[in-house]
């Protein structure tokens, strides 16, 4: 699924009004009725529903919001904020189709803003959507303000008053911070960005059907990945398949003390469809590993405690991955480095293995036209590519890096984030604040490994990986909850998330 930019937004609208024929009254209309049958789903009538409209087409969608709900027997109460002298024509014409017994109340002056305080009333917030092209300051900020401090509960439309679509907000710029927001047709960009979590809140996405030609051919850098798009890209199994076609995978992972990180990225790893799987680690891991993980074979290094050399026939192998557990001792870096220098094999590279690169301009420099796919974290990630300003810079060094190594980058967190080396970005769309635990990043090392060794494409294993991980946590969720899920019940769940998308497949 597509991001569009505010723009592109106005573009789509424009061209969906044209193809169809339409005013854009009527589109308007789609996307108040998309609106209030989210709104009628989630709040009952009975209490106040304050609506604040601004001068625009936000305000407009709520000033129609408004008819619709009180058609609905909701007990309305809009609001006209500041200037509206100069309000858009489709406001005016939703202005005018307020029925007789729903007044509006004008504000004008901070004095005319509601106190809401303990009212238990709630309230949706029209003030500004796409079309915001300055910080929020003055009369609006105030209301904002307000509305902030009231404790009453903020339902956005579109996206959150005063927050710009696509690009970073000036600090002087008041923002609203909704509970809920509904969105027409597409996410916004500024939904995925942990910084924006206070504001955005609960994000949903309503169909108002604007022109699918016009999203399909319309350029962009961002995208969403939905079921839809990782079950396109499943493989399913042949009858007469053995374990040969379904790659084999090597795991150089763990040491003292962090066994269980192999443990865990060997065990998503075979539950992830690989064929075979080697892990290679030091001696002391190996009753571990041959307890804890029987189907996997294990390897060790000739230290004790540590990663420090490569297996002598890594050839045969179709797929590594490294990094969980290993430690940043200087005998692990050297062997990182012979990696690096010496295999042409698609690599994922996670946690201390990202921390032994991000560390050593030499490593760095082997990076260049290899397979390479990295999963830090935001942390991980800055000592890699050095500290960001704020999200949106993340996302164009995030973006940099992929382009300037031709790498894949899986910047994980809420929504990870995989970076292409066409500069392209994939949102996620899956996981839940139960993953917030250690290990579950051991997890994701081993099903996008797993995935690699299937032979999907570096780029497919990323998508579905991600979707994949973040599903089993998802479908773990209703059982255990977020406060007790282990990266272990991730893994324990993966079976019934390939089944989740392999039975949904038309
Ligand atoms: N164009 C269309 O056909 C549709 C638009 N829709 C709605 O329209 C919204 C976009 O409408 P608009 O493009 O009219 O834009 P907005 O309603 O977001 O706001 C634009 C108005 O606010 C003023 N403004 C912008 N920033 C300001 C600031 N910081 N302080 C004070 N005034 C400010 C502008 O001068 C303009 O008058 C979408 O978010 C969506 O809610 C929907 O009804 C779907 C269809
Ligand atoms: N709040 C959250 N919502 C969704 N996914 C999350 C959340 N917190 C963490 N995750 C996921 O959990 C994993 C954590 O990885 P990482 O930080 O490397 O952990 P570790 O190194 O302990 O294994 C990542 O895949 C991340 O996307
Ligand atoms: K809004």
């Amino acid at each position: 699924m597509k991001i569009l930019t505010a723009a592109q937004t106005r573009e789509a609208d424009a061209y969906t009004i044209q193809e169809e024929g339409i005013s854009s009254a009527e589109l308007m209309e789609r996307a108040a009725k998309a609106f209030t049958g989210w709104f009628e789903n989630k709040f009952q009538p009975g209490g106040e529903v304050h609506i604040f409209c601004g001068p625009g087409n936000n305000g407009g969608d709520g000033l129609a919001v408004a008819r619709l709900l009180h058609e609905r027997n909701y007990n309305v109460q809009p609001y006209l904020v500041g200037d509206i002298s100069k309000a858009s024509d489709d406001f005016e014409t939703n202005l005018e189709r307020l029925p007789q017994d729903l007044q509006t109340i004008h504000v004008e002056q901070e004095a005319a803003i509601p106190n809401l305080i303990g009212k238990g009333s709630c309230v949706i917030d029209a003030l500004f959507g796409t079309g915001l092209n300055r910080p929020v300051t003055g009369l609006y900020a105030k209301v904002l303000e307000a509305l902030n401090s009231s404790g009453v509960t903020v339902t956005s439309i579109d996206i959150p008053s005063g927050l710009y679509t696509d690009s970073q907000t000036p600090e002087d710029g008041a923002i609203v911070r909704a509970q809920y927001t509904v969105s027409f047709e597409l996410p916004k960009l500024a939904f995925l960005l942990p910084q924006h979590e206070p504001f955005v809140g609960e994000w949903h996405v309503v169909s108002i059907g604007l022109s699918q030609q016009f999203i399909s051919e319309v350029n962009t850098n961002y995208f969403c990945t939905k079921q839809e798009d990782v079950q396109r890209l499943l493989k399913l199994r042949k009858k007469f398949s053995h374990k040969g076609l379904y790659g084999h995978a090597l795991l150089l992972c763990g040491g003292y003390g962090k066994m269980g990180a192999a443990v865990l990225a060997a065990r998503a790893c075979l539950r992830s469809g690989v064929g075979l799987l080697t892990v290679q680690v030091p001696q002391a891991g190996y009753p571990i590993l041959q307890t804890a993980v029987p189907e996997a074979m294990t390897l060790t290094d000739r230290n004790r405690k540590h990663l420090s050399e490569l297996p002598q026939d890594i050839q045969k192998y179709d797929v590594i991955g490294t990094g969980p557990g290993i430690g940043t001792e200087r005998v692990t870096k050297t062997a990182i480095g012979q990696l690096l220098a010496t295999s042409s094999h698609p690599t994922v590279i996670d946690a201390d293995a990202i921390n032994l690169i991000a560390a050593s301009d030499k490593l760095k420099a082997q990076l260049y036209k290899k397979k390479l796919i990295f999963t830090p974290h935001p942390k991980e990630f800055e000592r890699l590519v050095g500290k960001v300003k704020n999200d949106y810079d993340r996302l164009q060094h995030l973006r940099e890096f992929c382009m300037e190594y031709g790498c894949y980058v899986v910047l994980k967190g809420s929504h990870t984030a995989v970076g292409t080396p066409e500069g392209k970005v994939y949102f996620n769309t899956t996981g839940n604040s139960g993953m917030a635990t250690g290990g579950t990043g051991d997890v994701l090392t081993g099903i996008i490994t797993a995935l690699v060794g299937q032979q999907y494409t570096l780029e497919e294993a990323c998508l579905l990986g991600v979707y994949v991980h973040g599903l089993a946590a998802d479908l773990a969720f209703p059982s255990l909850g977020d406060i007790a899920m282990t990266a272990s019940d991730v893994i324990d769940h993966l079976p019934k998330a390939f089944l989740h998308l392999t039975q949904l497949m038309p």
